[in-house]
């Protein structure tokens, strides 16, 4: 058995895989406004008071920029390749709905390394509501899937959730600033098992164990 506690190796390039990859420098600014403003409007449009003219006329607007923005589409399973605060490279998957750069659904929740795993800060809102106030419990899941993927990825290699357990210990709230931390505890050949929690206000809401099965890298 293998503790790892620093990254082993450079995160694989996704074109090895036959992937495309794009730099995160190159993803236009008009495009990242883009995606913040559609994720601002699916909360508002979850939760409109307007009047039926407004609704009627607001759904022509969209249809007509859902046609004109629908060209050049990216090729599925396009990565982002970014530089980390700590000089290495990172991809992720540019559409991920937890992460993805160009994902008006994703929280988005933004990882940095921290000693003994990955951290990040995420704020809900109403996209993500499950019961009354709170978030729901698949987004839960999801957001402790991305930070324990992230830290398998980052300090051993890519990896794909073979079992992910939740314990959820406390409501997660909305439109409260999130602690998203994950982390590898050991790995065993290709098996790597993580844990991982999410923290508001301080308290743990959530807690995870996973176990990542990282794929074969190409020669
Ligand atoms: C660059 C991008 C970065 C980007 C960073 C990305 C972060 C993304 C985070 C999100 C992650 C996801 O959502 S991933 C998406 C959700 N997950 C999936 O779709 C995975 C679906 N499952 C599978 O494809 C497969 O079952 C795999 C790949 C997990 C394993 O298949 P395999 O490769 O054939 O391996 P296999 O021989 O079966 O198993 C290897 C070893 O693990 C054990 N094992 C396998 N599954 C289990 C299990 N559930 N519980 C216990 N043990 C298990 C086996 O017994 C074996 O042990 P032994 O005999 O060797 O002892």
């Amino acid at each position: 058995m293998t503790v790892h506690t620093q990254p082993v190796a450079e995160a694989p390039d996704p074109r090895s895989f036959g992937l495309p990859v794009v730099e995160d420098g190159s993803i236009p600014a008009e495009l990242r406004s883009l995606v913040s403003r559609v994720h601002d409007l699916i909360d508002v449009v979850a939760n409109t008071g307007a009047d039926r003219e407004t609704l009627a006329e607001a759904a022509a607007v969209v249809e007509d920029l859902t046609g004109r923005l629908d060209v050049d589409r990216r090729q599925i399973g396009t990565m982002v390749e970014r530089t980390m605060s700590d000089g290495t490279t990172e991809y992720g998957t540019i559409t991920n709905i937890v992460s993805g750069d160009t994902s008006p659904v994703a929280p988005p929740l933004f990882l940095e390394r921290v000693p003994g795993g990955l951290r990040g800060e995420v704020t809900l809102n109403t996209i993500y509501q499950g019961p009354p106030g709170l978030a729901h419990g698949g987004w839960v899941a999801a957001l402790l899937d991305q930070a324990v993927g992230s830290a398998s990825a980052v300090e051993t290699s890519p990896g794909l959730t073979a079992k992910l357990e939740v314990n959820y210990r406390r409501p997660t709230p909305l439109f409260t600033p999130l602690e998203v931390i994950g982390r590898v505890d050991r790995t065993e050949g290709r098996k790597v098992f993580v844990s991982g929690e999410i923290r508001a206000h301080g308290e743990v809401t959530a807690e995870a164990t996973a176990l990542m099965i990282r794929v074969q890298i190409p020669e």
